[in-house]
């Protein structure tokens, strides 16, 4: 775990910065609910700047090596047609993927 971390840690995101940019998960900055969790909007800064995320709290709902297979996979790829992984966050008991906010 360690080795990944490291690997990624160009891709890592403080908890800190997640809490303050949802307002500590406030369930008004939440947009929608997943298969695993809720997501957030919020604006913070990452690995190609700052700018506004789509915060996915995995929460409990899924292990950790599926965890980890999403962020070495997409971290992989960049297409206009993909939305991109911009960050993760692995602290504590918190599982969580930032990607860019994909406006309708
Ligand atoms: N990048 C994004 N930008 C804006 N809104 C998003 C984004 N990703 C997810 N959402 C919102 O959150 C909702 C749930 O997202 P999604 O179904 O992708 O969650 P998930 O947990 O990844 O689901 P899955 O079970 O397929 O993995 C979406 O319907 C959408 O409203």
């Amino acid at each position: 775990m360690d080795a990944f971390l490291q690997q990624f840690q160009h891709l890592q995101i403080q908890l800190e910065d997640i809490t303050s940019a949802t307002d500590n998960f406030n369930d008004d900055n939440c947009i929608g609910r997943g298969g695993f969790g809720k997501v957030y909007k919020g604006e913070l800064s990452h690995s190609k700047g700052r700018s506004m995320v789509a915060i996915k709290d995995r929460g409990h709902g899924q292990g950790i090596p599926e965890f980890l297979k999403e962020i070495t996979s997409l971290s992989h790829y960049s297409h206009e047609n993909l939305i991109s992984l911009l960050g993760f966050c692995y602290q504590g008991d918190k599982m969580i993927l930032v990607y860019d906010y994909a406006s309708r």
